[in-house]
């Protein structure tokens, strides 16, 4: 599973569930995945087809959406096609018939209208899967139902055997059980993920749908659109799309338009555009945009409350699939939430009318919301959220003033239960403002104590302060059919309890429509600041840019989306470690074969000239300050990957330049905390990409070469990272287990001991260490990793060239020799006792190793390498693993090379 991985998307590790639900399908079993937007479903569905030879076919409710899907697998080279009305080449389906195809998709007509003979053939040539994309499509319950994936039941009659996976991002527990019924799933295996996208920002502001509000919107996209990435925003009207879209062209920017009533060829087009990066922004209604894969995209504005909060989620959710900061606005109008009964118009029956109104009622309420708007999504789709504040939404990023309201709540709760509850929140609110209505005279609440009480604000304000009170949890909104009537909670009823007419206790609520200035923006700094914020120098932070041109040149020659070749994070770490070699480029996460073979050559060459012309060196070196290549991320990411305290810590060390000693006595705090608690905070950020100075860590921690180095041979003799206390006892006193995590991290995130060399340790200390490396312990197993040991302790003189003198060097070198000496005579006396096979010398070559290595699931690590060909040195042996990584024939992961 993992070679495939590798070799096909360029990853080398799954991300949860993945290989479980993969691993369901291999063994013949039914699932159910309902996994967040973006969460990589459809790697579930691609990889087994790659390990079982056999065909998986998938069943996918849009043509756009295929086709893009078959275009990025084709980068992939992975054989992939779809068939629906829209297919002109009419060999696909006898190919499919043939077992040519790796993946075919299917639109869910065009799977019930086949012929039984096209199944019977595809099961006698293999078919590992069929899989049901957007499964809550199959639900009345679901916010998309379509009739026609009602009818997939029938395949299960015809497919007998084959596993079923149906596969969605949005399903409440009813729409879950809805789809395992419809699909008749046997005993199914169900994945059901966080629905937590951590990367978004999410925002909601009220605008009056005035020229002076599109005009503030057209003001907000224009500075995002002066960044990298797309933007799409999604209106409920076509008539809206026009008017933003013509308002942007006014002001001088393009976007491409997308709706219902365009003819197919102008939609097609601009979808192309949009995702081939012609055109950075999209304005559409909902029609755009279902399952589409534009990693990039770095807002979703929905102008306009959407008519559902699963549809919002869905929509919101096309936003930074990539795992980087990105933002989703919406814009919303009192008048919008008059639109039920337009919506309710889809209705086939009473119950799906109720449902229809449920999820428009919670999207309201996401937008009038002043709590946390991240744990009412998540809590809203049934995932315990145990937080008050995410930290990232404006609710909890923003703080709001907040303001007395008890006297306006008491008038507003009581009179709603003095009406019995019974009614909508329009009626109780006219008796407050003293209306005569024939309802309100006929039901007597003319009478009322509290009847023109409230007349001097407006309606208006009343309904806003209601929303709050139901945000909080005061009052309570209730479908009764398709009617919503509003009552007091038992909060409320609590509440109102401990009030007279004359007094009320204090209730701070923060109302009023906030002011939100420069909304779309507050979601984080996505300029290209935040490469800094990340640790990129300037000159790495131009190299990005460039080599988003240049993958920009590869795609138009290619005629394919730029990000079918390569995402944007893979990007940052190209501009991060600055391969020079292929097998350097293979190793990146996100870089697969077929990526290597079709333009590996011009990649590397693009590295090599643009940072030449920027005066970086390559392979990443030099730059001891961003370590963390696997988990780049930027400043508001850390804020939410890690604790405020964490985060805090990192901030005074990093950037305040702050000791660890003076930190954890740091004035501000309620007591002083260890000093070992401080250095598991940075050694936490260091984890969540947070940018570290490892030279002055090391130094504040006390870590010294030598000691960096007994450690790894300690790691190396225990051979397993995951208990301290083994590695601890493999050591000296002096050596801390702060110290060992610190090594731990570093190692982890990659960081090599000749950079530190390198860059940090003194000629001094580097040759103060090659003595006493001299002297390593006699315990250690010098048998096992004799040679691995050696290699490595040539590594330092070579690294210490620059900073020594000539005599220094000498003295270096010479004490290596004596090393060297000492080792082989060590290495001869227990030699000795061996059986002879082990004296035999072996030869490493391409195809030697690759037969040994055949022999380890596991993997093998190059000490292994080194010590079972015996015949050759370490740099060829290096040297041949490093071709067969290039080739990938092999990969490395956790410093074991594996078969592909
Ligand atoms: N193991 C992985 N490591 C790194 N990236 C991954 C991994 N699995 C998937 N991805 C990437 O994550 C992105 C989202 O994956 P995918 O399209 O499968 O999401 P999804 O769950 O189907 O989303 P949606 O419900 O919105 O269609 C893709 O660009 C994909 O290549």
């Amino acid at each position: 599973m993992e070679s495939v991985l590798k070799k096909h998307f360029g990853y080398s590790t799954f991300r949860p569930y993945q290989e479980q639900i993969i691993q369901h399908i291999l063994d013949g079993n039914d699932s159910l995945v309902v996994m967040a937007t973006g969460s990589g479903k459809s790697l579930c569905y691609q990889v087994p087809p790659l390990i079982s030879n056999k065909t998986a076919v998938v069943i996918s409710p849009l043509i756009s959406l295929m086709q893009d899907q078959v275009m990025t697998l084709k980068q992939r080279g992975i054989r992939a096609e779809y068939l629906s009305s829209a297919q002109i080449d009419s060999t696909v389906q006898s190919n499919a018939e043939s077992g040519n195809f790796d993946i075919l998709y299917m639109t869910p007509e065009k799977a019930c209208l086949i012929s039984n003979s096209f199944w019977s053939k595809l099961l006698n040539i293999g078919i590992c899967l069929l899989a049901v994309d957007e499964a809550h499509c199959i639900s009345e319950w679901g916010h998309n139902f379509r009739v026609e994936y009602k009818q997939l039941d029938k395949l299960r009659d015809v497919l007998i055997n084959v596993p079923f996976v149906g596969l969605t991002a949005t399903a409440t527990e009813k729409v879950q059980s809805d789809i395992i019924n419809s699909l008749k799933l046997k005993d199914p295996y169900v994945a059901v993920g966080s629905f937590d996208r951590k990367n978004l920002f999410y925002g909601a502001k009220a605008s009056n749908r005035g020229s002076s509000s599109v005009f503030e919107l057209v003001e907000e996209i224009l500075k995002c659109a002066a960044n990298p990435g797309s933007i799409i925003i999604y209106c409920t009207s076509i008539k809206d799309v026009e008017q933003i879209s013509k308002s942007l062209l006014e002001a001088g920017v393009e976007s491409a338009i997308y709706h219902g009533q365009m003819a197919s060829k102008a939609r097609e087009e601009s979808h192309r555009s949009f995702i081939r990066d012609e055109i950075r922004i999209m304005v559409a209604t909902i029609a755009f945009g279902m399952g589409i894969d534009k990693p990039d995209i770095r807002h979703v504005i929905h102008y306009g409350c959407p008519k559902s909060l699963e549809s919002y989620y869905q929509e919101s959710g096309r936003c930074g699939r990539d795992g980087i900061a990105s933002n989703c606005w919406l814009y919303y109008t009192r008048s919008d939430f008059a639109k039920a009964d337009f919506y309710c118009r889809e209705a086939r029956s009473v119950s799906q009318r109720k449902a229809i109104m449920v999820s428009f009622m919670a999207a309201q309420q996401y937008c009038m919301l002043r709590t946390c708007r991240r744990k009412y999504l998540l809590e809203y789709f049934g995932e315990i959220c145990a937080y008050e504040n995410c930290g990232y939404c404006d609710n909890c990023a923003v703080p709001k003033k907040e303001i007395d309201i008890s006297k306006q709540a008491f008038l507003l709760m009581a009179c709603i239960k003095l009406c019995g509850g019974r009614w909508g929140l329009n009626l109780p609110v006219d008796v407050l403002r003293g209306s005569r209505s024939k309802k309100i005279v006929d039901a007597k609440y003319d009478k009322l104590p509290f009847h023109g009480l409230g007349k001097e604000v407006s309606a208006n304000w009343w309904k806003i302060l209601a929303s709050q009170l139901i945000s909080f949890g005061f009052l309570t909104e209730n479908l009764n059919d398709v009617y919503k009537t509003i009552s007091v909670s038992l909060d409320g009823m609590h509440f109102l309890s401990s009030c007279t007419p004359d007094h009320q206790p204090p209730l701070l609520l923060p109302v009023g429509e906030e002011e939100h200035k420069n909304a779309i923006g507050d979601g984080g700094d996505l300029n290209m600041d935040f490469l800094k914020s990340e640790g990129l120098l300037q000159g790495e932070v131009e190299l990005y840019k460039m080599l988003l041109e240049e993958r920009m040149k590869l795609a138009r020659t290619a005629g394919i989306a730029p990000y079918a070749i390569c995402g944007d994070q893979t990007i940052k770490k190209f501009v991060v470690l600055r391969p020079s070699t292929k097998a350097r480029l293979a190793n990146i996460d996100g870089v697969n074969q077929h990526l290597l073979a079709k333009y590996g050559d011009r990649i590397l060459q693009a590295i090599r000239d643009l940072s030449k012309g920027l005066g970086l060196s390559l392979d990443g070196l030099s730059n001891l300050q961003v370590v963390n290549n696997q988990n780049i991320c930027t400043a508001s990411n850390h804020l939410k990957e890690l604790t405020p305290a964490k985060f805090q810590a990192w901030k005074m060390w990093y950037e305040d330049g702050l000791s660890l000693q003076k930190i954890a006595n740091f004035p501000g705090r309620s007591a002083p905390i260890k000093v070992q608690t401080v250095v598991g905070y940075i050694l936490d950020a260091a984890r969540q990409g947070c940018a570290i100075d490892w030279m002055r860590f090391s130094e504040e921690i006390g870590l010294t070469q030598e000691a960096f180095i007994n450690i790894q041979l300690a790691i190396m003799k225990v051979g397993s990272k995951d208990k301290l206390k083994p590695i601890k006892d493999e050591l000296t006193e002096e050596v801390s287990y702060t110290h060992i995590t610190a090594v731990l991290t570093m190692v982890d995130l990659g960081l090599t001991r000749d950079a530190l060399v390198a860059n940090h340790w003194s000629g001094n200390e580097a040759n103060k260490c090659s003595k006493e490396m001299a002297e390593i312990p006699k315990q250690l197993d010098i048998l096992s990793h004799a040679e691995s040991k050696i290699c490595e302790l040539k590594e330092p003189v070579n690294c210490m060239e620059d900073h020594l003198s000539s005599e220094e060097k000498n003295k270096a070198v010479s004490r290596m020799q004596e090393f060297d000496d000492q080792q082989s005579l060590r290495k001869r006396q227990r030699v000795d006792p061996l059986p002879q096979e082990n004296l035999v010398s072996v030869e490493a070559t391409e195809d030697s190793i690759i037969e040994w290595l055949g022999n380890f699931e596991n993997g093998v690590s190059l000490p292994d390498f080194v010590e079972h060909f015996n015949g050759s040195t370490v740099e060829s042996i290096a040297q041949l693993l490093s071709c067969l990584e290039s080739e990938f024939l092999i990969y490395k992961k956790s410093d074991n090379y594996k078969l592909m």
